[in-house]
């Protein structure tokens, strides 16, 4: 892709006021670059590693590494072995505001889990006495069964419920719920790949509109004084900004939490405390994320045994 399309100057222009930033934007989708690859450990590091560390950068979690430009982490015996999670930095950094959450916690429900990701740095973040990683497209749950079971997610239960059901089944049980939504997948484009369609406002429009019906259902699962986070892989404030505006209009009861480690990367598109991380900035290639916590007080019940069980039977 040489020229820019009208839909993606548009978002350029919606996104930065100034034309050099529009610029460098729209540089990093036409003419994609590599990020360094990343790990994610989930037992502790063996001494000798096939591979070379890069810095760390200040926020990243001790349990991340960046790894030399070509490292190939996944064709490693490591890799097979479940050492690791192969994540890339921009999924690092929007699941960076878990590590805001005091742990360990008792339950953790993951409404949008495959291929697993997030769930695992979930587990390693906050070490739930329940993991309950959900997908609810049934042909994704495959690579999401086998993920957790090769990084041995020993807490892990699987379940392919819509986030309603999910909602109407185990309401209130979470004191930490993850909606990672499904979204036009822009931020596709800074790594090369392809996402048919990504700047249609139809397309934006219609995730938008899936985004707000799946944050609605998860904010029912989140515990009292419990917390929601959300984040996307896309840059359009339809998918971002705009739909944390409308969450905190319609669910008040949720206070946006301010990050510490994450400050420097505010979003410039909203005074709501939520972060964007930026393709241009080298780093990744692109990613928005927020965390709000239920100030509402209570107790929590405790998800149904007979529930667990048949979620473990898929395990
Ligand atoms: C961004 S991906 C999640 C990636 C995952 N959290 C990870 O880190 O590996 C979004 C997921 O949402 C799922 N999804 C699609 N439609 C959904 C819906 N209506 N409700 C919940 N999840 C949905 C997709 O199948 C996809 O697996």
């Amino acid at each position: 892709m040489d020229q820019p399309s009208k839909l993606l100057l548009k978002l350029s222009r919606q996104l930065f006021s100034e034309s050099a930033q529009q610029g460098q934007f729209l540089d990093r989708i036409l003419h994609p670059r590599p990020y360094l690859p990343c790990v994610l450990w989930c037992q502790p590091h063996p001494p000798d590693l096939p591979f070379t560390l890069e810095p760390a950068t200040s926020w990243q979690p001790p349990f991340v590494d960046r790894l030399a430009l070509g490292s190939k982490p996944g064709q490693t015996a490591l890799h097979e072995q479940g050492y690791f999670y192969c994540l890339d930095f921009s999924s690092v950094f929007a699941a960076s505001v878990l590590c805001a959450i005091p742990s360990p916690i008792a339950c953790l429900i993951d409404v949008c889990a495959a291929p697993g990701g997030k769930s695992i740095f979930a587990w390693v973040a906050l070490q739930p006495a329940v993991l309950v990683s959900n997908e609810v497209i049934r042909k994704r749950l495959g690579m999401l069964i086998a993920n957790l079971r090769r990084c041995q997610i020993q807490t892990a239960v699987i379940t392919s419920l819509d986030s309603q059901v999910l909602a109407a089944t185990i309401p209130h049980t979470a004191q930490v719920v993850l909606v990672d939504a499904p979204c036009s997948g822009q931020s596709l484009l800074a790594k090369g790949d392809r996402a048919p369609g990504c700047f249609h406002p139809v397309s934006i429009n219609k995730n938008a509109n899936r985004q707000k019906r799946i944050l609605a259902n998860a904010s029912y699962l989140v515990a009292p004084q419990g917390y929601l986070a959300y984040m996307t892989c896309t840059y359009s404030p339809e998918e971002n900004e705009r739909i944390i505006n409308w969450f905190l209009e319609q669910f008040p009861q949720f206070r946006p939490m301010v990050i510490p480690h994450l400050m420097p990367y505010q979003s410039h598109l909203t005074t709501i405390p939520c972060y964007r991380m930026w393709p241009q900035e080298g780093l990744g290639a692109g990613a928005f994320t927020a965390l709000f916590q239920n100030t509402e007080t209570g107790d929590t019940p405790e998800i149904a045994p007979a529930f667990l069980q048949q979620a473990r039977l898929i395990l």
